[in-house]
């Protein structure tokens, strides 16, 4: 397996098997993005490369490099006591660390949140919270980064913005990026896998760096086709 992280094997769930013959190698230092049916097993593959506990079990091989891994999940998972700066230096405060408030403000800044800081997530709209849970997960600093389907609960107009940002941001890390999107990974892939009950294959994506322009021709091809390799027909 090539990558710096790579799955290779069944992934069962108590006797049923969800994925076999997964082959994915995610592209060291850039974007892989994880997409196909619900229920297949992207979470699950998502929490096991960062380390956390999952139902279901591989059969095979997981490979992830040394270091810490960030997630950030479907929900923004925000403490709703803690304010907007509070959250995004929980994890220093968790691991007992000094937390970089200063850093920790530029990102909320550089994410639009600034005079926010204070907010609770209750006080915030579902965009603004998966942006400080976006902020919560760059000031992390790990070279590998789970995002899944980070953006799905925005607006089309916010969902493009944020996906620029976390390009920007992220440039340089290992970012395994699930999403039901197919412009989404058109924009950030620089790999794409579909993963079915069958197994994983790699879909086709645009050439050159991400995030790629929206209105890009190829783009949109590169979206039409992952539509219809999504979907089941059309061959990707
Ligand atoms: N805590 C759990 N206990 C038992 N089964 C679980 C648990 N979490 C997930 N599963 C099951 O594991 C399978 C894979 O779930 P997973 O969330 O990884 O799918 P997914 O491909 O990410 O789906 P979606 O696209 O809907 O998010 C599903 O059948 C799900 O019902």
């Amino acid at each position: 397996m090539n990558g710096a992280v790579g799955v290779r094997g069944d992934l069962w769930l108590n006797a049923a098997v969800l994925a076999r013959g997964l082959e994915i190698a995610a592209v060291a230092g850039g974007w892989t993005c994880l997409m196909g049916a619900s229920g297949v097993g992207k979470s699950t593959l998502g929490r096991m490369v960062a380390g956390l506990p999952v139902a279901a079990r591989l059969e095979g091989v997981l490979r992830v490099p040394e270091g810490r891994v960030a997630l950030m999940g479907q929900s923004d998972q925000l403490l709703p006591w803690a304010s907007a700066l509070a959250n995004v230096t929980l994890g220093a405060r968790l691991r007992g660390a000094r937390p970089d408030v200063a850093r920790a403000r530029a990102l909320l800044a550089d994410l639009g949140l600034a005079g926010m800081e204070d907010r609770r997530p209750a006080a915030l709209s579902g965009g603004q919270r998966q942006r400080v849970a976006l902020a919560r997960t760059l000031i992390e600093d790990c070279p590998v980064v789970v995002l899944d389907e980070p953006f799905s609960a925005l607006d089309a107009a916010t969902r493009a913005a944020m996906q620029d940002l976390a390009a920007r941001a992220l440039a340089g890390r290992t970012v395994i990026l699930i999403t039901h999107d197919p412009l989404e990974a058109a924009r950030l892939g620089d790999r794409a896998y579909l993963i079915g009950a069958a197994g994983s294959r790699a879909l086709p994506l645009p050439p050159g760096p991400v995030p790629r322009p929206l209105d890009a021709p190829e783009v949109l091809a590169a979206q039409a086709a992952l539509f219809a390799a999504l979907s089941g027909t059309g061959a990707p």
